[in-house]
């Protein structure tokens, strides 16, 4: 099985450690996994070290019996794509542009080929933004930026996908179908999954497990439903959760100081 697993993870920036010893659950292909935690839980920090995109003091990161750590960054990009909450964009693209450049992993020397171009285009599509391929990228809306920023993402396939904060600049109705699109890829293409995402009942709804960080480590794994109901949720967040059930019998939870 492709898993991905990873242990003693520890990242330091100067000479404090914001990531100490962390061990991931083995994740399986065709699984969607939130990553949950307060503010400066160390959920980005974790999210861009799986991604070889942070400094990693210490530590081993697998998909199944592939070493990631040590690899040089662009092949350890061909395993994991990492979808940070916003890209730097640059005024010149387009967005289908940008999503060909991302195709492209970022070369601008290499010439796109015809399949290049069908794959940003169909990348486009599957976020549903196809009606925006012609436009600055800069002139669009944090929202919409967003969805580029997966789109992006979702152009160069990798079997591991981080996307960190997805959500976070959606309306309502495009967070439901932006983890509706990241449901779909990780059973589509078997894609190992794992979203840090603040809204607890986005997490309860779209994942399939979840990992629970509070200050550089991760204190609890599980179903959604069980950490986010847990002790150890209310202690990080500070909050009560109180329980409640929809009509159509699914859990909700509702914070309260
Ligand atoms: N480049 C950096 N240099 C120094 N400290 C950093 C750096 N990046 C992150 N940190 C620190 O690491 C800790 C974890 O930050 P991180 O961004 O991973 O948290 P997070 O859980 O993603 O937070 P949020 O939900 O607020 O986005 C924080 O205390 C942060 O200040």
């Amino acid at each position: 099985m492709t898993h991905l697993h990873a242990h003693g993870m520890t990242v330091r920036y100067g000479g404090t450690t914001v990531l100490h010893n962390v061990t991931l659950p083995a994740l399986q292909p065709g699984s969607v996994t939130a990553l949950i935690g307060p503010n400066a839980a160390g959920k980005s920090t974790l999210l861009r070290a799986l991604a070889g995109l942070g400094p990693l003091a210490a530590g081993e990161v697998w998909l199944a019996d592939t070493r990631l750590d040590g690899m040089r960054r662009r092949d350890w990009a061909r395993h994991v794509r990492y979808v940070p909450q916003l890209f730097g964009h640059s005024a010149a693209l387009t967005v289908l542009d940008a999503v060909l450049v991302a195709r492209l992993a970022g070369d601008l020397h290499v010439r796109a080929a015809a399949q290049d171009r069908t794959a940003a285009a169909e990348a486009l599509v599957e976020v549903g933004i196809a009606h925006l391929a012609e436009r600055p990228v800069t002139d669009l809306s944090g929202g919409q930026q967003q969805l580029v920023a997966l789109a992006m993402g979702l152009a160069r396939p990798a079997p591991v996908l981080l996307l960190d904060e997805p959500t976070s600049a959606l309306d309502l109705r495009r967070q439901l179908e932006l983890l509706n699109v990241a449901r779909r890829v990780a059973r589509d293409r078997n894609v190992i999954l794992i979203a840090a995402l603040h809204d607890l009942n986005l997490a309860i709804r779209h994942a399939d497990s979840c990992i629970l960080m509070y200050d550089g480590r991760i204190c609890a794994t599980g179903t959604p439903e069980d950490v986010i109901l847990s002790a150890h949720s209310e202690g990080v967040y500070g909050v009560r959760l109180n329980k409640a059930e929809t009509a159509a019998g699914r859990l909700l939870v509702e914070a309260e100081l």
